[in-house]
């Protein structure tokens, strides 16, 4: 269990996280998303232990991550798979973890397995290895400890599609026996495929969280005209949050408020529906454009990525 309580940090006068609050329970995968400097590794390292929050609180299994006994042994961490030991092999770099948490080292060769770096693999120095070594090697360590959570930050980056797909398989197996796993990846499809739960964060701000098909069912509007200019100038005019899909513009707001806005401005549609069933893509656009959206109404000279939405996060 990751528990998050109005975790904020502040860099400054810059606002990084505020008031974040969620859980992340046993048995799940929480895909945790955002645009780029959202807040998703800020929060992450924080609950880690790495960066101390300005205000509120982060435990993992009932403890601040400092007051683990052997942290490892409760919680995996892969926040950056690139801060490795580069001198060492993949097996020594395991072994030295491994003495370090108390594990049997015998323990390092199936998980080397586990992570599929072979015997030829695991005996390179890790300064050969590619990203996706890397971060194969960087859940190896995760792993080692037989921890019950997982926290990982973009673990797909540099895998390929077949990587991808057996880390599907692996997070998925983890939660299901019990585990709970905090993921956080720019791979919106990979999310939507192994999450059960989203946590989404923009601004620094969560915008929604829940389950993910209970928010994939959510809201929001899809609409078309040919001049596609002038919808968009209509509807931001109005006031309401659009962004690009890649079928039309994604609003969020209801079917009403978008007819009437583009009917103001005299802009003619040629499709206008509720937006559900788009997929996580679709959801992501319009929940990241209404915290660019609030945030610009409530510091309209601030730019996107200091932004800090009023509104009561989306369920
Ligand atoms: N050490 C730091 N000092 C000052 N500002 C920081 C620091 N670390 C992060 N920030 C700022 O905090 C905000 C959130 O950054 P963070 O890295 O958490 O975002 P992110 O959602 O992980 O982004 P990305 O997807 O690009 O990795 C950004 O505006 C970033 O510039």
């Amino acid at each position: 269990m990751i528990e998050v309580a109005q975790l904020t940090k502040r860099y400054g006068r810059h606002t990084a996280v505020e008031d974040v609050s969620f859980r992340c329970e046993p048995g799940t995968v929480t895909g945790f998303l955002g645009p780029n400097g959202a807040g998703k590794s800020t929060t992450m390292r924080m609950i880690c232990g790495l960066t101390p929050p300005t205000t509120g609180t982060a435990t993992v299994a009932g403890r601040p991550y400092r007051q683990l006994p052997n942290p490892g042994r409760t919680v995996g961490v892969l926040l950056d798979a690139s801060a490795q030991h580069a001198g060492r092999t993949g097996r020594e770099a395991l072994t030295v973890a491994a003495a370090t948490m108390g594990v049997d080292r015998r323990t390092v060769g199936a998980v080397l397995d586990r992570v599929g770096l072979n015997a030829a693999a695991a005996k390179r120095r890790v300064r050969a290895y590619s990203l996706g070594m890397r971060q194969r090697l960087g859940l190896a360590h995760a792993l080692l400890g037989d921890p019950q959570v997982l926290v990982l930050d973009e673990p797909a980056n540099g895998l390929d599609p077949e990587g991808i797909f057996w880390m599907r398989g692996l997070l998925r197996d983890f939660a299901d026996r019990g585990g709970t796993v905090l993921l956080s990846s720019h791979l919106l499809r990979e999310v939507e495929a192994v999450a059960d739960r989203l946590v989404v964060i923009g601004g620094g701000r969560i915008v929604a969280q829940g389950d993910k098909d209970e928010l994939l069912a959510g809201d929001g509007t899809l609409v078309r005209a040919r001049d596609r200019a002038a919808l968009r100038g209509a509807l931001e005019r109005a006031g309401l949050p659009v962004s690009e899909g890649t079928a039309g513009l994604i609003v969020g707001a209801d079917t009403d408020a978008v007819g009437e806005a583009a009917l103001a401005a005299g802009v003619a549609l040629t499709e206008l529906r509720p937006a559900g069933g788009g997929g996580l893509e679709q959801l992501f656009l319009t929940l990241t454009a209404q915290a660019d959206n609030t945030a610009a109404a409530a510091h309209p000279t601030v730019s996107g990525a200091t932004v800090r939405p009023t509104e009561e996060p989306v369920r």
